[in-house]
């Protein structure tokens, strides 16, 4: 999508009514896909969806010597590793775009070439976003990392040893780039204040799979004893929590009602307990989750996102969009990101009352409170929204502007909707299947 085709015209004021469906998980999928360089013979990974983050790292893979083809069934993915080999620098800095996941090719290129060259990252701009933990924690394995302008050159001049690490922060990345890199380390790495989110457990379970030996324990340490040979795996991804709630932000903002076939109840329970002290229904059977408005009015919150299994920062910015539509004052304390909410000044164009706070309003104080960061903050509702022109920051933050227009009177023009393919399938197939009236500028009405 180039051009005009980045702008979507959304004419809002129609409630999101049907069923979508929703494929593996953004965070869990191409992070297996890496897992797959591990392995000394070919992975299947199953329900992968179509989304540019998997294209990234496909495209990256094969630069790499995997051979990445469809496999049986549709959302299959057959990746054979067994001719790795060095990739050109310049081609991996083309290919690189717009994922934060090249990041996790350290630990298996090292293992497997012995050197591994990280371009710069992509990834939404909600924050500093720096990488220190990653490569402190690469050194602690042995590996050297040099500088360079084009990006990261790491070596291993020896097999890589298991290490005793403690993370600032449970950072899912970091807890990640431990995990792929422990796995074939020699002797024991143990990796205390690790994040625990549902994606790395799903990581971990592709790992144990492929003959990993990683147990968890209740207080966030991670023990992985280190092996001389994975073999590839076959897994079926999680689904994806946070399109699933991105859905449900829609059904409540837009009084709707959306069955999201694949939405699990056990990943999103956080989320679920917040939706209904908004005011929002759901239904959880066998196969997803039915979420609706049930009518009335909503209730103002206080919400602080968290590392799981608290409220996970990427289901913070949909749902803003429905606590604009909520009796009262609802408060806001993003704890993750430090400047996930800049997203809100185009909702108060379009009519919504959201006013940023330096302080930790709400709840406890959090890194980022003495720094002078807009990191809380007060949704004054309900309010009605106007129709307005859109430039979508970032990937969420891109989703709540449709919810936003959808929810709003009259209509918006939407542009950068490209990033929402990043980590949203077919999304404006869905939107459509839902009833929404959204129009390319010049086509009909899609
Ligand atoms: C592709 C993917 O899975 N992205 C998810 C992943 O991002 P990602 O893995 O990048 O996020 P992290 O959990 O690492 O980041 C959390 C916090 O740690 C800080 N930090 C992180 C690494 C580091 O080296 N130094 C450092 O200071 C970050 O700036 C941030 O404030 O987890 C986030 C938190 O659940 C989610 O919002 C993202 O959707
Ligand atoms: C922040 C996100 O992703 P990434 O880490 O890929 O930028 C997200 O999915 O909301």
């Amino acid at each position: 999508m180039t051009g005009t085709d980045d702008v979507l015209l959304v004419h809002g004021g129609t409630p999101l009514e049907g069923e979508i469906r929703v494929r593996g998980a953004k965070n869990l999928v191409p992070k297996a896909m890496v897992a797959a360089l591990l392995g000394s013979g070919p992975s299947r990974l199953r329900n992968v969806p179509d989304i540019r983050d998997v294209r990234v790292v496909r495209g990256l893979l094969q630069l790499h010597g995997v051979t990445v083809r469809p496999g049986e069934e549709p959302g299959e993915l057959v990746l054979d590793p067994t001719h790795v080999e060095s990739a050109n620098v310049a081609d991996i800095d083309a290919h690189a775009g717009s994922s934060r996941i090249p990041i996790l090719f350290c630990g298996p290129l090292l293992h497997r070439l012995g050197h591994a060259f990280i371009p710069g990252l992509g990834g939404c701009d909600i924050g500093g976003r720096p990488i220190d933990f990653h490569f402190d924690v690469l050194r602690q394995f042995g590996a050297t990392i040099e500088k360079r302008d084009d990006g990261q050159y790491l070596e291993a001049p020896q097999r890589l040893r298991g290490c005793k690490i403690r993370l600032p922060y449970p950072s899912v990345g970091s807890t990640e780039q431990v995990l792929l890199t422990a796995v074939l380390a020699e002797g024991v790495t143990e990796l205390s204040n690790a994040a625990v989110e549902p994606e790395i457990e799903d990581l971990i379970c592709v790992l144990q799979k492929m003959g990993a030996i990683i147990s968890m324990d209740t207080d966030r340490t991670i023990r992985i004893t280190g092996v001389d040979r994975l073999d590839g795996y076959t897994h079926r991804a999680l689904p994806d929590r946070l399109e699933a709630a991105s859905w449900a932000s829609a059904a409540l903002a837009t009084e709707g009602n959306i069955y999201v076939r694949g939405a699990q109840q056990r990943s999103m329970m956080t989320f679920l307990n917040t939706y209904r002290k908004v005011g929002g229904a759901f239904e959880i059977d066998d196969e997803g989750i039915r979420f609706w408005h049930p009518g009335g009015s909503l209730n103002a919150i206080a919400l602080e996102t968290d590392v799981h299994p608290g409220f996970q920062t990427d289901w913070q910015q949909p749902l803003v969009v429905a606590l604009t539509q909520a009796s009262g004052l609802s408060i806001v304390h993003e704890t993750v990101y430090e400047s996930r909410l800049g997203f809100t000044s185009a909702l108060n164009q379009m009519g919504a009352h959201i006013q940023l706070y330096p302080e930790c309003l709400g709840g406890s104080d959090c890194r980022f409170g003495q720094r002078n960061f807009l990191h809380s903050a007060v949704v004054s509702g309900p309010t009605k929204l106007q129709g307005a022109d859109l430039v979508i920051p970032d990937l969420r933050g891109g989703f709540s502007y449709l919810i936003a227009a959808l929810a709003a009177q009259g209509t918006s023009r939407v542009h950068g909707i490209e990033l929402i393919n990043r980590g949203y399938e077919n999304f404006m197939e869905k939107l459509v299947e839902l009833g929404a009236k959204v129009e390319l500028p010049g086509s009909a009405l899609v």
